[in-house]
């Protein structure tokens, strides 16, 4: 059968034809591929002002070499420090760029009609082999008004950069960051898991999350394509639903699980029962008639799915009576055939004081019926965590090993936007500036150089920009470091280590490779940069700024500059 559709071909381009079904689905299928590499990261997810400044530059034969910083004002989240990530997306999206002539003749249909052809034949032939782009490494930590990029090349084609960097790094920064803070809350020994999926902002919010949470200090996912994609392990326990879909144990139409030890056939859901019953005689609070039948059943047939990865959640209908009780039946019934369950999951509930009561419980029966491990089965919390939540529970004293968490952390519900900023500050050579009447939104004109300069035991002391064409620091010699705003704020700092900041990761045309990493790599900076970080920076209420410095001559350059553009108000 033959049909007329338009397709989007591989490159995005719209083919137009009689094409057969069979066709149709195979370049269907084809999309799916695509998708995987996020075929939303392309040359027009854009601003159109972008594409209109690129108009006007070609039409005016504006082809300067520019200079760019990405950079932010203020730390997210009330804190005092910010990971930079997505820079691996940045390389792939500038590696990858190129409008294509479906991409063209878009542009064609909606730009006014006096654009003329040949801007158009521009855009089909640009390139990004005179573009240099410096950056942090990805997953170091970064510091407001210090460039965490800067960008070097002909002015139209580095503006038509802005939006899609800035949408590559604002977010996930941002919830890279946010990830990174929950880890602080929690402490090192517990477990992280991702749950967000579900509430994230729509399909690539979800993806973005999960990558970038796990790069932030998660252990894992319960995102099976971000599993796919990025590698990152995959977690999980069971819904609700799950339990409620069974009524009583007559629901079970397995009931035999093979014995680990004697390789016998076993009815687990009356070995359950018969050590729930043994389990009533015994001080634990509960009986037999007021847990529930169908939540019993839901858990003998999950441990026969799942016999060596035994993890119930416990609070559909009542953690203490049922759901522990319940939990603990089919545990010991697991035991006698020689597996081990794993634990629990609380959903609801004060989760503090029943983490306590849980453990408590798992104790008593490992020491009734002496199964040591008992006492040290996991409980994994959820519901609405956040980073003051996690603080809390740490105050109150809990029980809790894993936690799981969806919404507040990838919508960062403390504040949901980074503003990075994309500003020119230099133009063949020439400085430029955008001037603010508050004088901490005025951009530090100029092509500049960043460098973090570090004590004798190799903490961070301050971050310090200077002209490109200064000479840097050097280890043991003093260096002045001025506050960029107040004149009297100023010190001589001796580092033991300089490290440059911004370092080549794409330079005229070609990837430099070392400096874009695998994410494992990029997860263990993290970790080691924020364990560097002295406390005080990082701590939750009122934390103390970082310090960020400029040299003398910065300092001057960038103050006389601003003197020189702000001309001197006449009063009357
Ligand atoms: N000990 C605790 N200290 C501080 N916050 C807690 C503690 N235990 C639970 N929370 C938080 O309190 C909030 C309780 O929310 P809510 O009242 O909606 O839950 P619930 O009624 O227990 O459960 P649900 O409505 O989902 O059945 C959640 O954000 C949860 O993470
Ligand atoms: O609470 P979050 O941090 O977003 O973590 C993910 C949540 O998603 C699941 O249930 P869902 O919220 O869909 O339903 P429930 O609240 O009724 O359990 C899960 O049980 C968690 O509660
Ligand atoms: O695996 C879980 O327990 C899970 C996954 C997603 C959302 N809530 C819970
Ligand atoms: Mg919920």
């Amino acid at each position: 059968m033959s049909t007329t559709v338009d397709v989007l071909d591989l490159n995005g381009n719209l083919t137009n034809g009689t094409t057969d079904k069979s066709n149709f689905v195979e370049n269907q299928s084809r999309l799916t591929t695509k998708y995987e590499l996020n075929n939303a990261v392309q040359p027009l997810l854009t601003d159109l002002y972008q594409l209109s400044m690129a108009y006007a530059y070609w039409k005016n034969q504006k082809n300067d070499i520019a200079v760019f910083d990405l950079f932010f004002r203020r730390n997210p989240f009330q804190g005092e420090y910010t990971i930079f990530a997505g820079l691996d997306d940045c390389i792939k999206y500038i590696q990858d760029f190129k409008f294509t002539h479906s991409d063209i003749e878009y542009l064609k249909s909606t730009m006014p009609s006096y654009v003329e052809e040949e801007f158009f034949t521009y855009l089909e032939n640009m390139n990004l082999k005179e573009l240099k782009i410096y950056a942090h490494k990805e997953g170091s930590l970064v510091f407001p008004r210090i460039p965490i990029m800067r960008l070097e090349g002909p002015l139209p084609i580095v503006q038509l950069l802005e939006t899609t960097l800035l949408v590559l790094i604002n977010y996930a920064s941002l919830v890279t960051t946010n990830a990174s803070r929950f880890r602080l809350a929690a402490g090192d020994n517990k477990s992280l898991l991702e749950f967000g999926l579900r509430r994230a902002q729509g399909p690539d919010g979800g993806l973005s999350a999960s990558k970038y949470c796990y790069m932030g200090g998660f252990d894992g996912t319960s995102n099976v394509l971000a599993g796919k994609l990025y590698g990152i392990p995959i977690k999980g326990t069971h819904a609700h639903s799950f339990v409620s879909s069974f009524n009583d144990l007559s629901d079970l139409k397995i009931r035999h699980i093979k014995s680990a030890i004697s390789g016998e056939s076993v009815d687990l859901a009356d070995l359950a029962f018969d050590y729930l019953n043994q389990m009533e005689k015994h001080e634990l609070y509960f009986n037999t008639n007021e847990s529930n039948k169908g939540e019993l059943a839901a858990f003998v047939g999950y441990a026969i799915a799942f016999p060596t990865d035994f993890l119930a959640l416990v609070d559909t209908y009542n953690v203490l009576k049922s759901g522990i009780p319940n939990f603990c039946a089919v545990a010991l019934a697991l035991n006698k055939l020689g597996y081990k369950a794993r634990g629990i999951r609380l959903d609801s509930g004060d989760l503090a004081y029943l983490s306590l009561k849980v453990r408590e419980f798992f104790k008593k029966i490992g020491k009734i019926f002496q199964v040591d491990y008992f006492e040290h089965l996991t409980i994994v919390a959820s519901n609405d965590i956040n980073e003051d939540i996690l603080h809390s529970l740490n105050m109150q004293g809990h029980s809790i090993d894993s936690f799981g968490i969806g919404t507040h952390l990838v919508t960062c519900q403390k504040q949901p936007a980074l503003g990075c900023v994309f500003k020119l500050v230099e133009v063949n050579g020439r400085p430029c500036v955008k001037l603010s009447e508050d004088v901490q939104k005025a951009t530090f004109p100029g092509k500049k150089n960043a460098y973090r300069l570090y004590d004798k035991e190799g903490i961070p002391l301050v971050d310090l920009l200077t002209k490109s064409d200064e000479p840097e620091p050097k280890v043991g010699e003093a260096f002045l470091c001025r506050h960029p705003f107040i004149e009297t704020k100023r010190a001589y700092l001796s580092p033991s280590k300089v490290e440059n900041l911004l370092v080549p990761v794409w330079i005229d045309g070609k990837i430099i490779q070392e400096n874009v990493e695998p994410i494992q790599n990029i997860r263990d900076r993290v970790k080691f940069q924020l364990n560097h970080l002295r406390t005080d920076h990082k701590r939750m209420l009122n934390p103390t700024p970082y310090k960020i410095t400029v040299s003398r001559t910065l300092y001057d350059f960038i103050h006389n500059l601003w003197l020189d553009y702000t001309p001197i108000a006449n009063m009357n």
